[in-house]
């Protein structure tokens, strides 16, 4: 199997809270990986450690056999790791402008950047939106806006925090097609989502964390069937996991 990233006992401490402990596992190549637990299980502060917007305390993470871990969020944005935020907050442009913003810094020519920004606006299907701006549109178009600012970078893996969070029912049917589409075109996904029915339905493999510790990682059926995970979503302690 050819991993894309590996992680190996990652931990962060926020003075005496272990947020992340000793977390190890790898994303295979094209996968879609989805990340559960419950609130403050640790999941956004693992995401903020491989961007890079925190520094571990201890362990590693390597992209294609690359260490990260000294690396700034700049660099492993350049390096191939691409993420969205659990807060949509788009610039005050126009949805075209807003992904222009960061592919300049991966395309030479302006007349290149405008091409992929509208390559990636039809990829995720926003394209009609392209002049509109953002404050005049959906939550549910805004998290696509978000998605394709995060394409714009060229990803190898994408780590989407919560993209179908706050949308209603018909929103989620639509918007959860393209997490399927984005790893076809190439990108492996690491993604965050606290709608259990559209992870499970999406994910290859599922990680769940509680209380910064990796407590289970297999198959969408292997996750939902073991005593661990449904111990911790029962708030219950569980000695044994
Ligand atoms: N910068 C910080 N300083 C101190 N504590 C923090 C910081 N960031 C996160 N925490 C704490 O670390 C723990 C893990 O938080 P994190 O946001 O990673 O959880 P989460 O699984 O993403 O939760 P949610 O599903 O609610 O977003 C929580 O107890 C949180 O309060």
């Amino acid at each position: 199997m050819d991993n894309l990233l590996v992680v190996k006992d990652l931990t962060k401490n926020f003075g005496g809270l272990a947020a992340v402990s000793e977390v190890s596992f790898e994303v295979r190549r094209g996968e879609i990986l989805g990340l559960i637990g419950p609130n403050g299980a640790g999941k956004t502060t693992l995401f903020n450690l491989i961007s890079g917007l925190l520094a571990s305390d201890r362990g590693s993470i390597t992209l294609e056999g690359e260490e990260l871990s000294k690396k700034p969020p700049y660099k492993r944005s350049a390096m191939g790791v691409g993420r969205t935020f659990q807060v949509v907050r788009p610039f005050d442009m126009t949805v075209l402008e807003n992904v222009m913003v960061p592919i300049f810094a991966h395309y030479k020519t302006a007349k290149e950047a405008r091409q992929k920004a509208h390559e990636i606006l039809e990829m995720v299907k926003i394209s009609h939106l392209a002049e509109k701006m953002p404050a005049n549109l959906t939550l549910a178009q805004r998290k696509r806006i978000e998605v394709a600012r995060a394409l714009a970078t060229k990803p190898k893996l994408l780590l989407l925090d919560e993209v179908l969070a706050g949308l209603n029912p018909s929103e989620v049917a639509e918007n959860l097609p393209l997490i399927r589409q984005v790893r076809d075109s190439g990108v492996t996904i690491l993604f965050i989502e606290h709608l259990m029915d559209a992870m499970m339905a999406i994910s290859e493999r599922v990680l769940v964390m509680d209380q910064g510790a990796l407590i289970a990682c297999g198959t969408p059926d292997e996750v939902t069937s073991d005593q661990c995970v449904i111990t911790a979503y029962l708030g219950e302690e569980a000695p044994e996991c």
